[in-house]
């Protein structure tokens, strides 16, 4: 069982400390959804994760039969709320890139247009300029990287809001497919996301995470308690 073991992270930025000590286990196989208040930390936390700004303390490992070791930055796939691609490529181009760069992690035989046939990107997108594709592609080439390299650990930044209906369904059956072999948090302000694609709550409150009871994700007082508990706990 791979678990991504949080210890106590702290950040801080000036006179403010965002992060108070983060303490969690996230395991494989299952999504995780991130819920906190708007400067709750959320961002920062997944910055602390994928090595854009290290945390001032603390430390994240991942622990497997094999035994624990620190999170590097190759390890984390991060879904960014705005992506951040080569404009001046197109998507295959940029896709034969990655699958170059990245040949020693690459375990399959598919090609990249297979690698887009998964991802339902239409023939002929493949072969436009990155720099005119809408947001929500954009945002689906970020996922397809994971899908090629696949990193242990999938941090996805609010990324399913750009998502027109039919491209969000699509990319919520993705990750379901993924979740067996990956690691995966997923931050969002849609209460309706986390409770339809997560199978556990995270609270980030007070700087610190929060195990939400399982037993109530899928109630009718589900919304209310979430509500509650982000109102009444640490927010300053
Ligand atoms: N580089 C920075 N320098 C100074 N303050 C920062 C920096 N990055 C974040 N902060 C502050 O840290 C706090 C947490 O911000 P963060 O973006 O992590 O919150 P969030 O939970 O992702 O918020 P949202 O839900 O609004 O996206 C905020 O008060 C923010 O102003």
């Amino acid at each position: 069982m791979t678990q991504l073991t949080l210890q106590g992270i702290t950040k801080s930025f000036g006179e403010k400390q965002v992060l108070k000590g983060a303490d969690f286990a996230f395991e494989k196989g299952k999504i995780y959804g991130l819920l906190g208040r708007n400067g709750a930390g959320k961002t920062t936390l997944f910055n602390c994760l994928s090595g854009e700004t290290p945390p001032d303390g603390g430390q994240a490992l991942l622990v497997d039969e094999a035994g624990a070791r620190p999170l590097q930055e190759g390890d984390v796939g991060y879904v960014f709320s705005t992506p951040i691609l080569p404009e001046f490529l197109t998507g295959y181009e940029f896709v034969k890139f990655f699958m170059d760069i990245n040949r020693e992690k690459i375990h399959s035989s598919m090609g990249i247009d297979d690698y887009f046939d998964l991802i339902r990107f239409a023939p002929e997108d493949r072969h436009r300029l990155i720099k005119n594709y809408s947001h929500g592609m954009k945002n689906k080439v970020q996922m397809l990287c994971f899908i090629i390299a696949k990193p242990p650990v999938i941090l996805l930044d609010e990324p399913l809001t750009s998502f027109d209906v039919v491209v969000a369904l699509e990319m919520k059956n993705l990750l379901r497919e993924m979740k067996d072999e990956h690691i995966i948090v997923f931050s969002t302000h849609i209460l309706q996301l986390a409770t339809d694609l997560c199978d556990e709550i995270v609270l980030l409150t007070g700087g610190e995470l929060e195990p939400v009871d399982a037993s109530i994700i899928h109630s009718r007082e589900f919304e209310d308690r979430v509500v509650e508990l982000l109102k009444e706990e640490g927010h300053d």
